[in-house]
């Protein structure tokens, strides 16, 4: 049973009551709507096929012909499928000069030429069209589960018409985003059928990067030693290679989601202006840069995690002991080398403090944490304390390898360990973005940001 305790009547019960509203169709997505206007102080009347044989009805509700129904209120949702909208014109009279509310979704991304909201608009002229509710499913509104689909997406060309309806979108609780003219209902009712759109593409290069460096580390571990000395080192595969591949594609996306900053910082730079488009594979690239972003972080914590319990594993624990009884055996002690021990402790310090501030990264990009804070303060966090991060992971990175990828001794096949390949992007990134911020180019970026536009080569004929 749903509670109302989620009802924001911004009117008073009194006039909230004495607003009827009417909903079309008695089906599931028109009951559960009217169950929760009833709960949140509206008067709901629904107009249907069958008035007399809506059993299902929320109490309080009354049902009567599409006809009698549209006289009784200026507000009609039409809990109809698109596909059924052909009786609407045939109440083309009574329903004049109405609001209509186009709740409808489709089956399948731009299933028509044009939005169901459009096509209900071309249907009844006279009538102010308000796209809306659409991304609400009827579950969510019967069991009060609103949290996921709280947000609801308005449109509409008549400005009052639209302010009615996200008013009353209010009054339920929901979040009403204004998405401007009607133009925008195609987008509105092609959302739901999206599955995270923006984490695909991450997704995809996470998973393309995670294969690759986990065949790479499978022949440099596993086959190499198998070829060449017949040891079996396959049980690698299970801890040694994922605390390589998880931090390794970590590194690299971290670096990807700064690497776009920087490319278009150099087109600005060589346009000479910020007022023309970034290619499209750019722009997609800025746009999924927080969900990359959140994706290294998933695979940085991987490594976190596997790490801290490195000691508990019997390979360690087997190799520590042995390395000892060797040293008995053999009588010889290996003298306490400080050098190592510096290299060691930094590289180690330099993960966590790393870790730390991509953990920061993560929590300020929570909507709760974000909205709380103003553009120049989320930037800072974002691309300051970003790259901060991306320098801390690069150096732990660095220490760790040391002096290895010079030595041939450490390469297999003449490939390098797998951690060089880790250092390639960011260190790229890394020395572009020094470049950038030398004073003349980061006062010419930040001129051309701020609106300045190199005159262009070619100066027109008589100017
Ligand atoms: C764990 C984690 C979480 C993240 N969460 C988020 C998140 O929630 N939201 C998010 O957006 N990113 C997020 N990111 C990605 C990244 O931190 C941000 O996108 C960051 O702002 C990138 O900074 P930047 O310096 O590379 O680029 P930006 O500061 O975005 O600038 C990129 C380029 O755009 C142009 N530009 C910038 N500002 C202007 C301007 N005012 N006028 C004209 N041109 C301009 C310049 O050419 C600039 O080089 C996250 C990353 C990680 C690792
Ligand atoms: N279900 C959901 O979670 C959501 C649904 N929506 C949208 O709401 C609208 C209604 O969806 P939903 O309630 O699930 O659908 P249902 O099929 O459950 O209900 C549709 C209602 O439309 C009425 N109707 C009018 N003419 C016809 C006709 N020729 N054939 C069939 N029904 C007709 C019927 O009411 P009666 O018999 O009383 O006339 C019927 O109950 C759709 O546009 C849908 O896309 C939007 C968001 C979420
Ligand atoms: C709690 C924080 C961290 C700790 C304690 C830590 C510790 C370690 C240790 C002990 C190793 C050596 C692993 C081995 O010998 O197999 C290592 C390797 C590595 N770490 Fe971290 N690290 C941390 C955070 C990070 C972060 C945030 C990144 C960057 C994304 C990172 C990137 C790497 C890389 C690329 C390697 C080399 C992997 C390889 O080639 O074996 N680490 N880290
Ligand atoms: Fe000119």
């Amino acid at each position: 049973m749903c509670d109302s305790s989620n009802c924001f009547p911004l009117q008073s019960m009194e006039t909230a009551k004495a607003e009827t509203l009417c909903i079309f169709g008695t089906g599931d997505f028109g009951r559960s709507l009217g169950l929760k206007l009833l709960q949140c102080g509206y008067s709901v009347v629904f107009g249907s096929r069958n008035p007399n044989s809506s059993n299902l009805l929320p109490k309080g509700a009354e049902t009567m012909s599409y006809a009698a129904a549209a006289r009784m209120s200026s507000i009609i949702i039409i809990g109809v499928h698109r596909e059924h909208y052909g009786f609407l014109p045939g109440l083309a009279e009574v329903l004049k000069g109405k609001t209509l509310v186009d709740v409808s979704n489709n089956l399948k991304i731009n299933q028509y030429p044009e939005s169901n909201a459009e096509y209900l608009a071309g249907l009844l002229p006279g009538c102010k069209v308000v796209k809306a509710f659409n991304t609400v499913s009827a579950w969510a509104l019967q069991s009060g589960t609103l949290d996921a689909s709280r947000q609801v997406f308005v449109c509409g060309d008549d400005a009052k018409a639209k302010e009615a309806v996200m008013d009353i979108a209010r009054s339920l609780g929901l979040m009403p985003l204004d998405q401007g003219s009607l133009l925008a209902a195609n987008e509105i009712e092609n959302y739901p059928l999206q599955l995270f759109p923006m984490w695909r593409l991450p997704c995809y290069i996470c998973a393309a990067f995670t294969v690759l460096i986990f065949l790479y580390c499978l022949v440099f571990e596993v086959f190499y030693p198998l070829t060449t000395t017949k040891e079996d080192t396959s049980y690698l595969i299970v801890m040694t290679i994922p605390n390589r591949v998880f931090p390794i594609v970590s590194l690299i996306l971290l670096a990807l989601v700064y690497l776009p900053g920087i490319i278009a910082a150099i087109i600005q730079l060589y346009r000479g202006t910020k007022y023309s488009r970034f290619p499209n594979w750019l722009d997609q690239w800025m746009l999924c840069r927080k969900q990359l972003g959140l994706v290294a972080l998933a695979y940085a914590f991987l490594h976190a995690i596997y790490t801290l319990i490195m000691s508990l594993r019997y390979y360690v624990r087997w190799w520590s002991n042995n390395y000892l009884i060797t040293q008995i055996k053999t009588n010889n002690t290996y003298p306490f080398s400080n050098y190592n021990a510096w290299l060691s402790d930094s590289y180690v310090a330099l993960g966590i403090l790393g870790f730390f501030f991509y953990v920061l990264l993560g929590i300020t990009s929570l909507p709760s944490v974000s909205n709380a804070v103003n553009w120049r303060e989320f930037r800072f966090v974002q691309s300051k304390l970003g790259y901060l991060t991306l320098v801390l992971c690069t150096a732990h990175t660095l220490v760790y390898g040391g002096d290895r990828f010079i030595y041939g001794a450490f390469y297999r096949w003449f490939l390098p360990p797998a951690f060089v390949l880790s250092l390639i992007i960011p260190c790229a990134v890394l020395v572009m973005k020094f470049i950038l911020i030398v004073p003349c180019l980061d006062q010419r970026i930040t001129r051309i940001r701020q609106g300045w536009e190199r005159k262009s080569r070619t100066v027109c004929p008589g100017h």
